[in-house]
């Protein structure tokens, strides 16, 4: 390969060639029908496929990027043993290797970039059947800020010449673009997308304020926000906390590489350096433009915003 590619831009084509190894992963380990089901705390679970998947993706971009700091969801991902080799992927996505790198990250290094993996996002949906909420997600941040990332859906369905073909891969990048689909404009009344298996009482006041259309209860960070680019729902909220920075980081990167915005409820951008704390403290607001995102953060209501930001 071309030593000239930018460092961003290999980064996420390599991670697009791992996202689609890793879905596939996903779907064999639902095959095979051993789940492997741990339960790491309440409402909180990790498969055969988040272990695998995740040891996929680490191993991959460590062996290419060794001076990268990533930072996966899984603790312990039965790190004994080696990775199987076919799990090893150090092809780059063609398409991706080809864009042209802005002019603000061309000077990137190693050193700069924390990668956030979350090898399977909408791991409860997983165990229960709903597979098309189940995503791959790889962030890349620099100095914080996620500006590019991966969200590969390994259950979408296409039929492409007659055949039907498994799995997509969407990718964004900061000041080019997202590719491997179209985005769609945002439904004309206001639909919001949530948890499924996470709410609470501070999420449903949250909603209740929205006064919306429609509310759609959907698994995983990365699929919501597919229905934000998709134009199924206006915004993403949940108003609470419990999802972590390898959710958002790679939504965040797509849908703002798109013209959207992801934020905290009080409206404040999760910064993503690697001593920062895991959790997403203050909820999750997003929209595919910066106008609905007013809108929606002018909904919420000043009490459960000071709730939020005394916790
Ligand atoms: N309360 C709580 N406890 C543990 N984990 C939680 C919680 N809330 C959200 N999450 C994790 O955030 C990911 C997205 O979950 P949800 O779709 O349910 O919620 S969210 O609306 O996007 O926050 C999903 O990530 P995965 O673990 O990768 O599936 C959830 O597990
Ligand atoms: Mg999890
Ligand atoms: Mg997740
Ligand atoms: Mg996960």
């Amino acid at each position: 390969m071309s030593t000239s590619v930018p460092l961003i831009v290999k980064l996420l084509a390599s991670s697009v060639s791992v996202a689609n190894r890793a879905g596939k992963i996903v779907r064999d380990v639902m095959s095979k029908g051993e789940l492997g089901i741990v339960e790491k705390g309440k409402d909180d679970y990790q498969t055969e496929a988040d272990r695998s998947a995740q040891r996929c993706i680490i191993a991959s971009l460590a062996a290419q990027y060794p001076n990268i700091n990533i930072i996966g969801e899984e603790d312990n991902p039965d790190t004994e043993g080696d990775v199987p080799s076919d799990w090893i992927v150090i092809d780059t996505d063609k398409d991706v290797l080809s864009l042209e790198c802005p002019s603000s990250l061309q000077g990137v290094k190693e050193e700069d970039i924390v990668v956030w993996v979350d090898p399977l996002d909408g791991t409860s949906e997983y165990t229960q059947g709903f597979l098309e909420h189940v995503t791959v997600l790889i962030g890349i941040s620099v100095n914080e800020k996620p500006v590019a990332g991966v969200i590969h859906q390994p259950y979408y369905k296409t039929l492409i010449d007659g055949e039907k073909k498994m799995g997509r891969t969407i990718w964004g990048l900061q000041g080019v673009g997202v590719g491997g689909f179209t985005p769609a404009p945002p439904p004309d009344s206001l639909i919001i997308t949530t948890t499924r298996s996470h709410s609470n009482a501070l999420a449903e006041k949250g909603l209740q304020a929205m006064n919306a259309s429609q509310v759609l209860r959907v698994g995983g960070a990365g699929y919501k926000v597919l229905q934000l680019l998709e134009g199924v729902a206006s915004v993403y909220l949940f108003a609470t906390s419990g999802c972590k920075k390898w959710d958002t980081c790679a939504p965040e990167a797509v849908l703002s590489a798109a013209g959207g915005k992801l934020t905290d409820i009080l409206g404040n951008y999760y910064k993503y350096g690697a001593s920062e704390q895991r959790l997403n403290k203050t909820g999750v607001l997003a929209a595919v433009n910066n106008e609905l995102h007013s809108y929606a953060l002018s909904k919420i209501p000043e009490e459960l915003k000071e709730l939020q930001s005394k916790k």
